[in-house]
């Protein structure tokens, strides 16, 4: 494709500036262009104009015309060149995006005809559910898990108001699709939810009145202070769309997602879901062309693997319950 070949490309040019920090090489007369440029990470949109993180300090900056049309998302690793300095009213230039390691989009809706990237480069997508008001809403968590499974990141459940209900019958229904389920209460420890997001770049979603704002102010005291970028939320400037990454203080990042409550199944197959499915991948070798590993009657070769000891039934059915949730609202 293209758009790969683009991205490499960049990439290259990408190597090169970080082999020189600062363009400190003696100059000649073959340099690659923007040879000054930095390196940085995306940590809030707003409206064309990218917060860029590069030395700890935030860069405000706008997109190079040489990028064309390419997407810019909370999490992309860019090169920028110009002020460099975060001073106010101060605009640099992103001329360089380097390849994602992960994707995880977005859904168009009556809001945005177009899917789009949400967060680039992110290891984990922490589904946050409440145990009580509101209730867990399973359909949601299931189509989270389908939309981190398929962008290459690690679904983490954590499941919030312990002190409400029991976490029991959720932790049962997640049990055999082995996604690690961390439950909190009010005033209770975060030490395990800590432990799992340290140096690691973690994306919170959750339905609205679960607590992620109460957790991630719980995760973050400082960040106020840290960064300047969570006191942005209290003024209400990104309370809309853009999603927004922000520090934690053991190492690592949090990425907070308001608004964002569904995301890009669409394109999703039934293959890309059963690569998450190691042990009942093989199953399928021999089912039909294009089978959608929903039922033995439509051909599917997976009952059969299960039948024949291979894998359990109840991944199975696990599976084909996040097969189904692509399509629910
Ligand atoms: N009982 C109980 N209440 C909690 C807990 N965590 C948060 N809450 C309460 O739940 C309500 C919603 O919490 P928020 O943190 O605002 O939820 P949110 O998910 O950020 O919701 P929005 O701000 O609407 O996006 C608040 O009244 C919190 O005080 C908890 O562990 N137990
Ligand atoms: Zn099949």
């Amino acid at each position: 494709m293209a758009r790969n070949r683009d991205v490499s490309r960049f990439d290259e040019d990408d190597v090169r500036v970080r082999a020189n920090p600062r363009g400190t090489r003696p100059r000649s007369k073959q340099r690659p262009a923007h040879e000054n440029a930095a390196d940085g990470m995306v940590v809030t949109v707003d409206r064309g104009r990218y917060t860029v993180l590069v030395d700890d300090i935030e860069v405000t900056a706008m997109r190079a015309r040489e990028l064309g049309r390419k997407g810019i998302a909370v999490g992309d690793r860019v090169s920028v060149v110009g002020d460099l300095t975060g001073a106010t009213d101060t605009l640099a230039r992103i001329v360089r995006l380097a390849e994602r390691s992960t994707v995880l989009r977005r859904t168009a809706d009556d809001n945005d005809p177009f899917e789009r990237v949400i967060v680039a480069n992110a290891d984990q997508l922490v589904i946050v559910a409440a145990l009580a008001d509101p209730e867990p809403s399973y359909g949601l968590i299931d189509r989270c898990i389908v939309a981190a499974l398929t962008a290459g990141m690690e679904p983490v459940l954590c499941l919030t108001k312990a002190d409400l209900a029991p976490p029991d019958d959720t932790l049962a229904r997640y049990e055999t699709l082995s996604v690690p389920a961390i439950v909190i209460r009010r005033g209770g420890p975060l030490d395990e939810l800590h432990a799992r997001l340290r140096d690691q770049m973690s994306v919170l979603v959750g339905h609205s009145g679960v607590g992620k704002s109460t957790l991630i102010n719980a995760l973050i005291p400082e960040a106020a202070r840290a960064t300047g970028i969570v006191s942005a939320i209290g003024k209400g400037r990104h309370t809309s769309s853009s999603a927004i990454a922000l520090r934690l203080p053991d190492g690592g990042w949090a990425i907070d997602t308001p608004g964002v409550r569904s995301f890009g199944l669409a394109h999703v197959t039934a293959d890309d879901l059963l690569w998450a499915f190691p042990d009942l991948e093989d199953g399928a070798n021999s089912c039909p062309p294009g089978c959608e590993h929903l039922s033995a009657d439509a051909g599917c070769r997976l009952d059969g693997w299960v039948a024949a000891g291979q894998a359990t039934a109840e991944r199975l059915a696990a599976f084909r319950r996040l097969l189904v949730s692509r399509s629910a609202d």
